[in-house]
């Protein structure tokens, strides 16, 4: 149990609609941040958990984190006005001995402790992946209202997280992003831009990234079909 975990948590979640942070809203009776976390909790490898939040969300967070029942440090560091920069606040508040990270959107809360087992064990080999699926759909190129190209399936997958890094290469790109003004909506695009490898870890079906209403709907359906 050696893996550094952070979690982005410092969205505004205006697609969803909400009144307050999505990240709070009850699924099954618990917020959706308690679900993510107490999924990092029962894994195996995850032994820090940082979540990036925006301050006004502290004090509700910081009870969700006194309701559960672990010894793993759970760790707030203030997020920033895009995932981008509330994942580069995260880097620099790592434990000073974190070596490799693994990075999960709070609103992805249907995780496995299994999948991100498997993360951790990817960490070891690799400089960085993504967990992802196949892509289900065929996926268009539009332009206005016209389609322009479709793109081949059999090359295209969507990119989940967790996403995992050698801390100082992933430091480093997000570093390079500021001085270039690159903007991406996940890490491993901050790689490819700098030309590193990013590899592929087989993600989960259901680890949705819970985004609009809807998601909500079909997240509680998932969790009850494990209970
Ligand atoms: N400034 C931000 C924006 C997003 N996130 C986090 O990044 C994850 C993925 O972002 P998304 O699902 O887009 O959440 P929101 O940005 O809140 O949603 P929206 O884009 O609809 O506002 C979420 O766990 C969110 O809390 C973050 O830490 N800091
Ligand atoms: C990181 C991510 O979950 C990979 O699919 C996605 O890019 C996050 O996008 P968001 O717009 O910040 O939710």
């Amino acid at each position: 149990m050696t893996c550094h975990l952070l979690i982005p948590a410092a969205g505004s979640g205006k697609r969803m609609g909400a009144a307050c942070n999505k990240l709070l809203l009850p699924l099954l009776g618990e917020p959706i941040l308690q679900w993510t976390l107490k999924a990092a909790i029962a894994s195996d490898a995850i032994a820090w958990i940082g979540v990036m939040a925006q301050p006004h969300d502290y004090p509700d967070f910081q009870k969700i984190f006194n309701s559960l029942i672990t010894d793993k440090p759970i760790r707030l560091i203030q997020g920033g006005a895009t995932r981008q920069i509330s994942v580069f606040n995260g880097l620099n508040a790592l434990p000073t001995d974190s070596d490799r990270v693994l990075i999960h959107d709070g609103a992805r809360c249907l995780v496995t402790p299994d999948l991100f087992d498997r993360c951790d064990r990817a960490l070891q080999k690799m400089q960085g992946f993504i967990a992802a699926v196949p892509v289900k759909d065929t996926i268009k190129v539009v332009n206005g209202d016209m389609v322009t190209d479709t793109l081949n399936r059999d090359q295209l997958w969507a990119a989940q997280t967790p996403q995992g890094f050698q801390v100082d290469i992933l430091k480093n790109a997000h570093q390079t992003a500021v001085e270039q003004g690159w903007e991406v909506t996940d890490d491993a695009a901050l790689l490819e831009n700098v030309g590193l490898a990013v590899q592929i870890v087989m993600g989960e079906e259901t680890n949705i990234k819970v985004t609009t209403p809807q998601d909500l709907a079909i997240a509680e359906f998932i969790l009850q079909q494990r209970k």
